[in-house]
């Protein structure tokens, strides 16, 4: 029809346009390592048990209203204490204006949609590189972005000194969005003393953090220790923002489960702030699915699921962590003059392995393997079947 004349094909997302890709390419030898979502040994996608044992527990259900728009009471406290700490005072104090999302993505889109209300001349500071839609989270907004440096390329690690200067050179009161733990795609964090810094800083100009915590428990293994930088800022008594979501720590991808929750000065002020984040989720989606916020209040209320769920964190934490240390090793096994030190210094989900897009483009044509241009790896993806193959196709394209 000429309605619709002028649309043009959007561009395809640098993300789920790899695995789009990798599902179109017939080979039986494809290897993705693009998305991050976990897989198991066999590079299958894995449903927790506890996820299993949860859905069995909800079975039969008969109920099947709305939940208000502001999702799940019970999973938004129970991911709260997640965050913020069982004994978190701010929660005993109802400072915490908190709602449940659409997942990490909403959250963030959530909250970037708040600042523009209520904030409407801020900007926010990203870091290079983050998360490709967070980008597009903040144009949609409407929120103009500035960057700071985060990724030091020569080392392959925190460009500490250049963050510094750019949080200190920013106007005072600006918004920063930081990944809490296990950055992506870099895999690095900042270590508990530099945390300690940036936060002091923060103080100092008044900054406001954004915490976009994607992947609480996959830098450890421990989701208390991976909220370590959150739990900085608030003892120095930052009023933050936090995203929060259980697509990859409890493997609810497509449940769309997360939490938007903002520390604010009093009850009072949180009653406000959540009855705004509320009026932006009504005309968005009115309210959030309730199947996935089931699963998690289920898991998380029973001591028994959930030390069963920090368990299952811990086995895919540390198979990840397995593979990077078999991936180094393969490659300096097969004479690569390159260093691989980083595969296994880097945290988390991913390794920014420094391939080019060009070498990126060889592994995909040559070898079939999928990973971002930006040269990331999602670790989920590599297996001790497919790692050899991995490592000699890397090794090849970098000789
Ligand atoms: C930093 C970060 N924040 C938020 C999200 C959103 O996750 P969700 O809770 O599902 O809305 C992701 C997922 N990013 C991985 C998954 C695919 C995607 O891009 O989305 C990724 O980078 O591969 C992140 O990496």
């Amino acid at each position: 029809s000429s309605w619709w004349k002028s649309v043009e094909p959007a561009p395809k997302d640098p993300i789920l346009g790899v695995t789009e890709a990798f599902l179109a390419d017939p080979s039986p030898d494809k290897v993705n390592v693009g998305v991050g979502a976990y897989r198991d040994d066999n590079g299958k996608p894995v449903v927790l048990d506890c996820v299993r044992e949860a859905e069995r527990r909800l079975a039969g259900s008969t109920f099947m209203e709305y939940l208000p728009m502001g999702g799940s009471a019970k999973m938004v406290d129970l991911t709260l204490k997640l965050a913020y700490g069982d004994d978190s005072e701010f929660i005993k104090d109802k400072r915490i204006a908190a709602i449940q999302t659409l997942s990490g993505t909403g959250a963030c889109r959530l909250f970037a949609d708040f600042q523009k209300r209520f904030c409407p001349g801020s900007q926010i500071y990203i870091p290079v590189p983050t998360w490709s839609n967070h980008h597009n989270i903040w144009r949609d907004a409407e929120v103009p972005q500035k960057t700071y440096h985060y990724y030091h390329p020569e080392t392959k690690g925190l460009d500490f000194s250049a963050l510094m200067d750019d949080v200190k050179n920013a106007p005072d009161g600006s918004f920063f969005l930081l990944h809490a733990c296990a950055h992506n795609p870099t895999g690095v964090d900042p270590t508990e003393e530099q945390w300690r810094e940036i936060s002091q800083l923060f103080k100092a100009k008044s900054h406001f953090a954004f915490f976009d915590m994607a992947y609480q428990g996959f830098a450890s293994g421990d989701p208390a220790r991976d909220a370590k930088s959150i739990r900085i800022f608030l003892e120095d008594g930052h009023h933050i923002g936090i995203s929060q979501s259980y697509a990859k720590n409890m493997g609810l991808y497509g449940q769309r489960v997360g939490c938007l929750s903002v520390l604010c000065e009093d009850a009072k002020q949180a009653v406000s702030v959540k009855s705004q984040l509320q009026q932006l989720a009504r005309p968005m989606y009115s309210n959030p699915p309730l199947h996935g916020a089931q699963l998690v209040s289920t898991i998380l209320e029973d001591p028994e699921l959930k030390s069963l769920w920090l368990k299952e964190v811990k086995v895919m934490a540390d198979r990840i962590i397995g593979m990077r240390t078999t991936l180094r090793e393969s490659l300096e096994k097969l004479g690569s003059p390159l260093s691989w030190e980083h595969v296994t210094k880097q945290i988390g989900m991913f390794c920014y392995s420094g391939l080019t897009p060009e070498q990126v483009d060889r592994l995909t044509s040559e070898y079939h393997i999928y990973m971002t241009r930006n040269g990331r790896i999602s670790m989920a993806g590599v297996t001790t079947g497919n790692v050899g193959y991995l490592a000699n196709a890397i090794h090849e394209v970098t000789k």
